[in-house]
Order: C-alpha cells, then sequence, then structure tokens
C-alpha cells in the first residue's frame, strides 16, 4: 500500500472552493499527502469577494489542533489566513505546545478581491511572535514590503526585503511575484545557508489565478511531508504550480480557480 504522510493545514475556509483551506486539502492530496486542518475562521467567498469572514472560539481552535496532534505523525504544517492577533497568538500557543517538525508560514493579508484577512495588530504579532517559530515564510510582493517595512519596485529592493525578513527570526524565505507585471514571474528564494536564486516562469495571461499563494505553500507542505528539504520543496511546489496555472478551470466570474488535480501521476514525489 501506497504510504500518506500527513500533513496539517491552519488556515480559513473559502466557500468558493479555490483558496484558503480548500486550496491547501485539494493541493496536498493531490501529492498523495493526507491533509488534516484547523480551521481558524470561516469566509463566506467567491471567486469575486469576500462577503462574510467569522472567526472560530480559541476552545474550539485549541481543541481542533488537541485532535489532530494527538492521533497522527504530522510531519509538515502550514499557516494560512489567521484573521486577528489572537488567533495569531493561538497558532503560535499550539505550535509550541505541540513541536510538529516543519512549519511554513504563508502570511495571508489580503485576499485577490482586497479584502482584509489579517488585521494590523495581527500582521504586528506575526512578525513579532509566528516568524520566529518558522522554518519557512512565502510572502507575496505586497505581504513582503509589510513585513519588511519598505517599498518593493525592483529587483535589489526583492533582496533587501528578504534579508530583513530574514532577520524577523525565520530563516528560508520565498518572495512569490505573481502581483508582477513583468512577462516572466520570478519568486525570489533566500535560504538558511546563505544561498538564493530565482525561480522563474512565463506569466500567464489569466486572471484565473484565486488562491494561487495558498496552494504553492500547501505543496510544500506535502513535498516535506514525503521527506525533501525546505530547498526541494520549494522547486518541486514552483513545478506544480507552473505545471497547474496554464490549464485553469473556466469557473465563476472573478478570479477563477486553479485545477488542484491537473498533475501527472509520479510514483515518487
Ligand atoms: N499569472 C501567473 N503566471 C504564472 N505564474 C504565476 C502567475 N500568478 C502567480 N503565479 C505563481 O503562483 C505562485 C503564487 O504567487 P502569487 O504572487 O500569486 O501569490 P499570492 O498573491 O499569495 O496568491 P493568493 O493570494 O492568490 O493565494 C507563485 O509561485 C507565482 O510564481
Ligand atoms: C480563507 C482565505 N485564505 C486565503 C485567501 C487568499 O487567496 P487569494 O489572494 O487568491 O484571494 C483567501 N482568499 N481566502
Amino acid at each position: 500500500m501506497r504510504q500518506y504522510p500527513t500533513g496539517l493545514t491552519i488556515a480559513g475556509t473559502d466557500s468558493g472552493g479555490g483558496a484558503g483551506m480548500m486550496a491547501d486539502l485539494k493541493t496536498i492530496q493531490t501529492l498523495k499527502t493526507f491533509a488534516t486542518a484547523v480551521v481558524m475562521g470561516i469566509t463566506a467567498q467567491n471567486t469575486k469577494d469576500v462577503q462574510r469572514i467569522e472567526t472560530v472560539s480559541a476552545a474550539m481552535v485549541n481543541a481542533q489542533f488537541a485532535a489532530v496532534a494527538t492521533d497522527f505523525a504530522i510531519r509538515a504544517v502550514k499557516t494560512g489566513a489567521l484573521f486577528d492577533a489572537d488567533h495569531v497568538r493561538l497558532a503560535v500557543q499550539n505550535l509550541a505546545k505541540y513541536h510538529f517538525p516543519v512549519v511554513i508560514v504563508d502570511p495571508v493579508m489580503v485576499a485577490k478581491g482586497g479584502s482584509h484577512l489579517l488585521d494590523d495588530e495581527g500582521i504586528t504579532v506575526l512578525k513579532q511572535e509566528l516568524l520566529p517559530v518558522a522554518d519557512a515564510v512565502t510572502p507575496n510582493l505586497p505581504e513582503a514590503e509589510l513585513l519588511a517595512g519598505q517599498t518593493i519596485t525592483t529587483p535589489v529592493d526583492i533582496l533587501n526585503a528578504a534579508k530583513k525578513i530574514q532577520q524577523l527570526g525565520v530563516e528560508n524565505v520565498v518572495i512569490k511575484g505573481g502581483h508582477g507585471t513583468d512577462p516572466v514571474v520570478s519568486d525570489y528564494v533566500k535560504l538558511a545557508d546563505g544561498t538564493d536564486y530565482w525561480l522563474e516562469s512565463p506569466r500567464v495571461n489569466t486572471n484565473r489565478t484565486h488562491g494561487t499563494g495558498d496552494t504553492l505553500s500547501a505543496a510544500m507542505v506535502a513535498y516535506v511531508a514525503h521527506g525533501h528539504s525546505i530547498n526541494q520543496a520549494i522547486r518541486l511546489a514552483h513545478d506544480y504550480l507552473a505545471q497547474i496555472i496554464p490549464h485553469p478551470l473556466p469557473l465563476g466570474h472573478g478570479h477563477g480557480p486553479v485545477n488542484h488535480g491537473l498533475w501527472e501521476e509520479h510514483d515518487e514525489i
């Protein structure tokens, strides 16, 4: 029987199915990994916008962590939308309690439709308390600006921002380039050992990129769960995105979803 390692997503739901925890679950399953989940908040959302958010009580968050952590051998974890400072702190407390081997933080702040998914105090607590216990962080360009406290307009700005983000206490940084405008999308990677590189792919001319950032960090969880290093997981997750983004599903009337399940079957991942 095929071995399914287990991953965990700590995030918010998307009723529209394309982003947030739903993107995580579909990605992690597609990449032959079993997905467990701690729901931090619920969004009423579609491809156009986020219409309502309700966060989950502290007692229920803690109960979900206890339930999954005491039953599964979780090999890698990601955080997604955490909504406010209290929920960032709940994530930090539970990560400290259960010692998951690898923690990847996707610092989700604003949805593609413009809604805020993390308040200002939440951003401060994420920088001060969550990043120092993370192994990797995957901001998009606007998130990297907020984490680094600088504007980003040139490639040199990206290099400097990554350095400043590392100084917040997280060793591996991936700055995603989807929000740029160049014909080539460039993600910048700076690793714990000081090495760095760019991952490039042709920009697909589409607005069907709902949840692509969630998908990248979820794919990293799956690859790490399968035993890959963080460096290898970043490269493999990027390849997975490059493979699915050109073939989105024609669904919804706004930022449509990618087809998470469109991935060549590999025996080994
Ligand atoms: N139009 C595109 N063409 C090719 N690759 C893209 C495109 N848009 C995004 N990507 C890739 O998808 C990944 C996610 O990048 P992006 O900057 O969109 O993240 P994000 O803003 O966090 O996404 P989201 O908030 O929608 O989850 C990156 O690896 C990036 O290179
Ligand atoms: C619950 C949740 N988490 C994350 C995103 C980010 O995805 P996008 O930037 O594509 O809207 C989202 N829209 N909703």
